[in-house]
């Protein structure tokens, strides 16, 4: 049976599932830095940053290293979940290429049991290193009106050995079943391939992100492409989770979903131009607001007539909502992320972990991409 895909209207209560990560950036053998990883981190910067109130479930070890605005459940048997990130150069040709991730310590599940016992609005499965099961899933979507899920929570398996981050086509995972009930998944272009889109798009709205391309909206008779914002990209982590954040926030506060999407490309472009977690400057959030609030009026008044159907065309105004945003985000003073990174002060995990550690003053470009118009990473140094 198919479920009626309908624009979902979303209250504002939201529930976010998924471990907070150590992440260390690897670049030709080189450490360049430790960061707060774990797509619930990037998800909870966004919505938090939007006003969106979330609870978020998370496990770490006694060794967390950082300080968070959603404490997470400490298991102190466990250490927390750690990967490290390889951006070596130059696969392409054009020096960029796909990291190689491997997930090397690993805190544990999230069980049903550590899910609250309350209802939400809306819930975001965004786990990194297998830490939802199917089980912990069912319960997401048993007490959360809509649930969105990140596809990365679902197919990734890990090499015994050392790690490497593998994946598994969806039918493999254990959690084919439940796609009827999921209201959207969203997978990366280098993901796609194993959701098999055309029989996913019949279930749930399937959102491909594809870079510096912007994404794609798949729905059971519809797909529509959503324009980009045009970055120079310095760390590609996180883009997805920050994209998702972005897509529910803009959802949460009543926009049509490709209006969302474009919120959802946005906030994935304002994470590419920094390192690891980003900072959003509070201006330029609340321009963003602003701009969110303006379209909502607007979408409003002159489309009383609409029913709630997902409709695959893009609603007036959708060009001008995109190029406020980039207005929005063009005036913002936050200079570029600092690329010269002085790492002598990082945690000394990596060392541990017997990889040496980047001590001078470098560039860093993690898997950069150049984009125009340019502003020179020189120039804003
Ligand atoms: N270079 C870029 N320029 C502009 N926007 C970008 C760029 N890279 C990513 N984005 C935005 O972020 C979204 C998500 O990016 P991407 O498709 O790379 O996700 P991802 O591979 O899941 O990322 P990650 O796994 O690192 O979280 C894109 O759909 C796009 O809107
Ligand atoms: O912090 C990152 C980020 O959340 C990425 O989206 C995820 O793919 C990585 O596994 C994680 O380490």
């Amino acid at each position: 049976m198919l479920v009626e895909q309908k624009q979902p209207n979303m209250g504002r209560r939201g529930l976010v599932v998924g471990n907070y990560c150590h992440d260390v950036l690897i670049r030709n053998d080189v450490v360049l830095g430790e960061t707060l990883g774990g797509a619930a981190s990037f998800v909870s910067n966004v919505l938090d940053g939007v006003s969106i109130r979330c609870d978020l479930v998370s496990k770490v070890g006694s060794d967390f290293a950082y300080s968070v605005a959603h404490p997470p459940i400490a298991v102190p048997t466990s250490p927390t979940t750690l990967f490290h990130a390889f951006f070596d150069s130059g696969s392409d040709g054009e020096g960029a290429c796909d990291r190689v991730l491997k997930r090397v310590r690993f805190c544990g599940a999230i069980e049903p049991s550590d899910l609250p016992e309350s209802r939400f609005n809306f819930g975001m499965a965004v786990g990194v290193a297998g830490e939802i099961l199917p089980e912990t899933l069912e319960r997401m979507l048993d007490i959360c009106e809509v649930v969105f899920v990140d596809i990365q929570a679902l197919i990734r398996v890990f090499d015994s050995s050392d790690g490497t981050v593998r994946l598994v086509g969806l039918k493999e995972s254990g959690f084919f079943h439940l796609l009827p009930r999921v209201g959207f998944l969203k997978a990366s272009a280098e993901e796609a391939p194993y959701v098999d889109v055309e029989e996913a798009r019949k279930w749930c709205c399937v959102l491909i992100t594809n870079g510096k391309e912007g994404c794609t909206l798949y729905w059971k008779d519809g797909e529509m492409q959503i324009s980009p914002f045009p970055t120079v990209q310095i760390d590609p982590t996180g883009a997805g989770d920050s994209f998702l954040g972005g897509f529910v926030a803009g959802l949460v506060q009543g926009l049509a979903v490709p209006d969302a999407a474009l919120l959802g490309n946005l906030f994935g472009s304002m994470t590419v131009g920094q390192i690891g977690l980003p900072k959003f400057e509070l201006r330029l959030l609340q321009r963003v607001k602003d701009e969110v609030q303006r379209r909502k009026m607007q979408s409003m008044s002159c489309c009383e007539d609409s029913n709630d159907d997902l409709k695959f065309v893009k609603p007036a105004g959708h060009q001008q909502f995109h190029s406020s945003l980039a207005a929005a985000k063009l005036a913002s003073t936050a200079p570029l992320q600092e690329c010269q990174w002085d790492l002598r002060n990082s945690p000394p995990r990596a060392v541990e972990q017997g990889i040496p550690q980047y001590t001078g003053q470098q560039k860093l470009l993690l898997n950069p991409v150049y984009e125009e118009p340019i502003q020179s990473v020189e120039g804003t140094q």
